[in-house]
C-alpha cells in the first residue's frame, strides 16, 4: 500500500533523508520511530504530498506522490504533528467543512458525521465550539477530520503528543478500532512502549537513514536482544545464583528478594535445558519466566550511541 524507494530530501545543503526505503502492506500498522530531527515528519509530509522530495519515489496505493498527488490525496488521511483548528466552528460544523471540501454531499455528511464523532468519542461535544475542547479532544477531532473521506491509509504524525495518560489511552483505543476496520496506518511516536502494543511492524530512522525495519519480534531476534530470565525458588536462592554464574550463555546474574535475574544469550532450546537442569538439581522452582523486552529496549539497542538519549 505504501512503497518508498531511495527517497532523499535536502534542505539546502542539509540531507534530511538519505535514500530511505520503506514498504508497508495493506492493513499493516507501521510504527515509525526515531529521535528528534531523524526525518519522520519530512517522510510523512512527502507521503502526504505536501513536500516535494529531492529524489526517489513514494507511492500510495500504486499512485506516485509527485506525479498523481490528487489520486494519493483521495486515499490518505493525514494528521500533522502540528495542526490548526478552526476555533470559530462547532465540532459538527468543522467536520461538515472538511466533508464538503472532499465533495461529500450534505445528506451523506449528515449520516457520516455522527458516526465519526462516535468513533472518536466526541458525540456529546457535537455542539461545542472547537475552541473550548481540551487538547485531547481537539486531537481526536483532527483524527475524525482525517477520516471524513474514508481513506484507506492514515498518516499520523505523533497523534498522541502532548496528551495526558488517559487521553493517550483513548487515542490508542481509537487507533485499534481503525486497525480492525482494515486501514493501513503509519504512525510516528516517541511513546515507544505504547506504540509497541498496537503496531505490526516498526521502522527506525536515525539521521535520515533507516536503521531497522520489520516485525518487532524479528528485529528483536536479529539484534539478539538479551533475554532476562526471572527465577524464583522455594529456598537456596543464593546458591542458585552462584550456580547460574557458571552456566553457559549466562552473561550476568543478579539476586534480590524477588528472585534470581539471569541475563541469558541462549535461545529457546538452551532456555529449556537450563530449566531442566535447575529442576534436576533439586530446586523447588516457583516461577521461571522471561521478562518481555519492549519496543523501547529495541529502539535503544538499535540507536545505541546515537541521538536516542534525546527521547522523551
Ligand atoms: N523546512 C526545513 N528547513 C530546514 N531544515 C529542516 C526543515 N524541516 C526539517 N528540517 C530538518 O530536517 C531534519 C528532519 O526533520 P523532521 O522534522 O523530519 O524530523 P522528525 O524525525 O520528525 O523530528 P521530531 O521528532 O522532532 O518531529 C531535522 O534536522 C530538521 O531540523
Amino acid at each position: 500500500m505504501i512503497e518508498i524507494r531511495n527517497l532523499t530530501k535536502n534542505y539546502g545543503s542539509f540531507e534530511a533523508l538519505k535514500s530511505v526505503n520503506i514498504s508497508i502492506s495493506k492493513g499493516t500498522v507501521f510504527g515509525f520511530v526515531g529521535p528528534n530531527g531523524a526525518g519522520k515528519s519530512t517522510t510523512m509530509s512527502i507521503l502526504a504530498t505536501l513536500l516535494l522530495p529531492t529524489s526517489g519515489t513514494a507511492t500510495v496505493g500504486g499512485f506516485e506522490v509527485t506525479e498523481q498527488p490528487h489520486e494519493v490525496r483521495k486515499r490518505i488521511g493525514y494528521m500533522p504533528d502540528f495542526f490548526g483548528v478552526y476555533d470559530q466552528f462547532k465540532t459538527t460544523e468543522y467536520l461538515h467543512f472538511y466533508g464538503a471540501s472532499y465533495g461529500i454531499p450534505r445528506p451523506e455528511r449528515e449520516k457520516l458525521i455522527p458516526q465519526l464523532l462516535e468513533l472518536v468519542n466526541l458525540s456529546d461535544k457535537q455542539d461545542t465550539y472547537v475552541d473550548s475542547l481540551s487538547r485531547g479532544m481537539k486531537q481526536r477531532l483532527c483524527l475524525a477530520r482525517c477520516l471524513v473521506h474514508d481513506p484507506d491509509v492514515l498518516i499520523l504524525d505523533e497523534p498522541a503528543s502532548g496528551l495526558d495518560p488517559r487521553a493517550r489511552i483513548e487515542m490508542r483505543e481509537i487507533l485499534k478500532e481503525l486497525k480492525l476496520m482494515g486501514k493501513t496506518i503509519i504512525i510516528s511516536s516517541h511513546i515507544l512502549p505504547e506504540l509497541a502494543e498496537m503496531v505490526d511492524e516498526i521502522g527506525v530512522i536515525e539521521h535520515g537513514e533507516m536503521v531497522a525495519q520489520g516485525k518487532v519480534a524479528d528485529i528483536q531476534n536479529r539484534l539478539r536482544v538479551k533475554r532476562v530470565l526471572h527465577i524464583r525458588v522455594m529456598e537456596r536462592g543464593d546458591e542458585l545464583a552462584e550456580m547460574m554464574r557458571d552456566e553457559l550463555h549466562v552473561t550476568q546474574v543478579l539476586s534480590d528478594s524477588t528472585g534470581v535475574h539471569v541475563h541469558f544469550s541462549g535461545g529457546d532450546v538452551e532456555q529449556v535445558q537450563l530449566l531442566n537442569k535447575i529442576i534436576g538439581t533439586g530446586y523447588g522452582v516457583v516461577s521461571f519466566h522471561e521478562a518481555q523486552t519492549n519496543l523501547e529496549d529495541v529502539f535503544l539497542e538499535i540507536t545505541k550511541g546515537g541521538a536516542a538519549d534525546e527521547l522523551a
